[in-house]
Formats: C-alpha cells, structure tokens, sequence
C-alpha cells in the first residue's frame, strides 16, 4: 500500500451488513482500514458489534472479534456516524421482487437517500458492491450529479461464494472496477488504494465502464447457472437412456476446455444469488429490448426447478405411488454446505412439496436448522441425522455437509424402518451405502 495513504487515515463504511457487507467490513478492517458498518437492523448491528456473526461463516467470527478490539471496526444504525468515510461500498441486498422475476431496488435507493441525508464528505466515494441490473450505476451517478456533485460513484461488483467468504474477499479471482471517463481517475486511484494488498498479490484488475462492470457480474452467475443446468439437462437425458450423469461429468471434465467445476448434477442451484439474479437479468435484458439474447436463461431456471420436483417424483414412486403419512428424513437444509442460508433452497423445497403431498418430513442440517424453522415451522425438524433418520421410510440426502457423507451408513440402517436413500447431489460412497445394505438411488444414475 502507498505510504503517503496509509490504510488508517482512510476511513470506510460499508452500507448493509449481511453476508456480503459484514464479511467486507471484517476484511477491510482486517487491511488496516477504519471502518464503520451501518445497518437498518438494530439486532444484525447489535449482534456485530457484540462480535458475534449472525450467520455461518467460517473464520469470520473470529476475524471479527480481533478487529473489534484493534478499535477500527465499528458497527451502527446511523447514518451520521458513516458520512465522515472517505470510501462508502454500498452492499444492501437487491433481491427479486414479489411480485416479477426483476431486481428489487428499494433498498438500494433507501439506502443512497440515507447517505445523502447525512451529508457525505465532499471529494468521498460511493462504490456500488450489490448486484444490480445494467444501466444501475448510471441512473445513480445522474442522482449523484444534482444532489451531491462532488461525492463519486464506482461500481466493484463482488464475487465471493459463501462458505468462502474470507477467503475470496482477501485474495478474489479478479477486482472489477467500473469507472466514470471524466473523474480524472480519482476513484480508480482511491480504489487502487483500498485493494493495494491484493493488486500487489497479482490479483487480476479490470478496468471498464460501469455498464459492463455490473454486467461482468450477473454473466459470472448467468454461466455458473448455465454449467449447472447443462449437467443436469445430461441428467435427465442419462434417466432416460440408463447413462451415469457422474461418469458422463467426469469424463466432461477431462477436456480443460469444458473444466469439472460447476459440474454437480443433483437438486441443482439455489441461494441468494444465483436464482434471482438470472432472472433479474432476463428482466432486464427484456426491458433494454434485448430479452432474445439471454431467453436460454428461462430454460436454466426451469431445468433446475425440474431437478426438485424429480426428487419429489422419485421418492413418491420408490414409496409406491404415495407419500401420505410415511416417513421421511431430510438431510440437508441450507443450499449449499458450510452455510446457514436458506434463500431458494433445495433441500427446502423438497421437503416442503413431500409434506405438502402428506409425507412426515424430519429435516436435519448442521448449521441452517434455526433459520428453515423460522422460515418453515410446518415441518419437523431434528438435531442430526440418526434422529432425523429413525423409523423413517427413506433417507433424503439433499445438501453435502462432510458430516453427512461421512455418516457410518451400517450404523444408519439400524435406526430406519426401510434403508433405502436418494441421494440428491451424487456425493455419498454408493458402494458403501450398498455394501451397508442401502437401496441407493440418485438422479441422473442408473439403478442397480
Ligand atoms: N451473499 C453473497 O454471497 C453475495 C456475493 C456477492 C454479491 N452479493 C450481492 O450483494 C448484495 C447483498 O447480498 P447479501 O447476501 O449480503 O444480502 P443480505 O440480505 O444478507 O444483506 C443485506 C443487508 O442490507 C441491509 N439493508 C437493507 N436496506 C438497507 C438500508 N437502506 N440501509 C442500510 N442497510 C440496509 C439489510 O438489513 C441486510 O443486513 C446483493 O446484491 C447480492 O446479490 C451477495
Ligand atoms: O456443481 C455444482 C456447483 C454448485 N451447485 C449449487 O449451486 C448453488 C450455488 O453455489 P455457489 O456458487 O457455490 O454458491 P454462492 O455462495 O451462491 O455463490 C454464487 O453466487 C455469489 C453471489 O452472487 C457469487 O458471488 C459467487 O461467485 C457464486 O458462485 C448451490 O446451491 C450449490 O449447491 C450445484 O448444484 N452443482
């Protein structure tokens, strides 16, 4: 980092502290910056401040309370405390709306009329993090332009993955910085400053407008989307012919052109981020007049809806035509492992179109239980998986914790009524399971 700016003379708010805001804030405290975290959530700042992260993410927690007590990092509700930044990163959530597939904004511009309310330093930054739809940053910088003309704008989506947060906020992938042509480079200098470590760690840095900065985001998504919903389309091809989608992926993934990442089929993608963002960006598209271009992404979403209610399907038929009243064991709550979140789950929906149909549902998880009873109190749920899995009818194994497939399956068998188990990401040992005396099913597999 430059020395004539040193890190602590800078001062950084960040707007929204959810997964994305809370991990930015720990992290670019973590840097040596100061930084004020701001929040509408009294419980979310309170917790915070408390050091305590109000959802699962590992090695944050930590991160946290060492930066409480260097006295850098703070956490409020006000808007007031945050105006004095020299950099403010917007990270308010933009989810789907309720009522269309389009981005929700309100948060984001309730968030900019707060800030502006409070007066924000002349010659500060305001850098957009949340996804937004293009043409976001413009609208934006044209408010910027009559009501806070010295104030600037940049736009720096982030990329990181839950579970990997800490991790992909110090060292991402690539910093992508959407500019203004006319600010002199002021915000790319400030920027380039604030991410010093990591430009200098070789951190690949794009420099682009803020249209294809926001855009570079909602692709990164639309084609981790698309891999998904291509192995899973193979899937249902493989269910048709007898074929193994997991052979078929492996063998895929041979060719470095094609790469084995994103090549999981099973109950497919869910999440805060992916779901809704190909259909904002649909959305958008559509509104631009471009909605043509990004039709393919309609057939995504609805090859991995269809995933889901495959699942459904199967145990419905390996219970004999009917789900009513028999017993069965989820495993698997969040949407991916090493989370608590719940958004668009899987593993959720599931269960909740079998208990729907009259099954008795028991859903286990290691960290999002909490959240899914707050969000799904109509079903059952258990602290592990022996509990979730006694005398049930089958085993539904629906997000990959290593403490599920690390379950002793001989052990298991002992507490069900029928051991016989789906296997909804490819991820248990099959010859194990077999070998414990499991019926093992999986979609996209043949059966044996
Ligand atoms: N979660 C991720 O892994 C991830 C990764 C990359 C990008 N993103 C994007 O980042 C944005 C935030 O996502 P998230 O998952 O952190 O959402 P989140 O819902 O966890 O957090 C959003 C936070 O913003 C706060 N908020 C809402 N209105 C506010 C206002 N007016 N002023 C201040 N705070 C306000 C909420 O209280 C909440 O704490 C979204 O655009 C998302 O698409 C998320
Ligand atoms: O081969 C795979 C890989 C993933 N998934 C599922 O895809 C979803 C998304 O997984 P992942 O991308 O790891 O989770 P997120 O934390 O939602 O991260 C995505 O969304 C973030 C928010 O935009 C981006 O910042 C990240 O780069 C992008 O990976 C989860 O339900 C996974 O179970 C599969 O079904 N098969």
């Amino acid at each position: 980092m430059s020395t004539d700016n040193p890190p602590a003379a800078t001062r950084v708010s960040i707007i929204g502290t959810g997964y994305l805001g809370a991990t930015h804030a720990v992290c670019m405290s973590e840097l040596g910056f100061s930084v004020v975290g701001v929040d509408i959530d009294p419980g979310k700042v309170a917790n915070l401040a408390a050091g305590r992260v109000p959802f699962f993410e590992p090695g944050l927690e930590e991160l946290l309370r060492k930066n409480l007590d260097t006295g850098r990092l703070t956490f409020t509700t006000s808007f007031t405390d945050a105006a004095a930044a020299d950099v403010h990163f917007l990270c308010v959530g933009t989810p789907q709306r309720p009522d269309s597939p389009a981005a929700d904004l309100s948060h984001l511009v309730s968030a900019v009329d707060r800030l502006l309310a409070a007066g924000p330093k002349p010659g500060s930054l305001l850098v957009g993090k949340s996804t937004v739809p293009a043409g976001t940053a413009a609208a934006l910088a044209r408010r910027l332009a009559t009501e806070a003309p010295l104030v600037g704008l940049a736009w720096n989506p982030e990329f990181l993955r839950e579970g990997f947060a800490v991790e992909d906020t110090m060292r991402p992938d690539r910093l992508v910085l959407g500019l203004q042509a006319d600010d002199g480079g002021r915000a790319e200098g400030m920027l380039r400053a604030i991410y010093a470590s990591a430009i200098e760690a070789g951190t690949p840095l794009v420099l682009t407008d803020f249209a294809t900065a926001e855009l570079v985001k909602v692709a990164a998504n639309a084609f981790l989307a698309t891999k998904i919903s291509f192995i899973n389309a193979m899937a249902e091809i493989c269910e048709a012919t007898g074929g193994d989608v997991k052979t078929l992926a492996a063998a895929l993934a041979h060719d470095a052109r094609i790469g084995g990442r994103f090549l999981g089929a099973g109950v497919g993608f869910g999440g805060g981020c992916l779901p809704k963002d190909i259909r904002a960006f649909q959305a958008r598209a559509a509104e631009l007049g471009a909605g043509y271009a990004v039709g393919f992404l309609a057939e995504v979403d609805a090859i991995n809806l269809r995933r889901r209610t495959r699942m459904a399907e199967l145990t419905t038929e390996l219970l004999g035509g009917s789900v009513a009243g028999r017993r069965v064991a989820v495993l698997g709550a969040a949407f991916k492992p090493n989370s608590d979140d719940i958004r668009d789950s899987p593993a959720l929906d599931v269960a909740n179109l079998l208990h729907r149909a009259g099954a008795v549902v028991t859903v286990t998880d290691p960290a999002a239980v909490p959240n899914a009873r707050q969000r799904h109190p109509e079903l059952s749920y258990a602290d592990n998986a022996v509990q979730a899995a006694t005398d049930a009818d089958i085993v539904l194994h629906l997000t990959e914790w290593s403490d599920f497939r690390e379950i002793d399956p001989v052990a298991l068998a002992s507490y069900v009524r029928t051991p016989t188990v789906i296997d909804g990401r490819n991820a248990l040992d099959v010859a194990r399971w077999r070998a414990a005396g499991w019926s093992y099913y999986a979609l996209g597999r043949p059966r044996v």
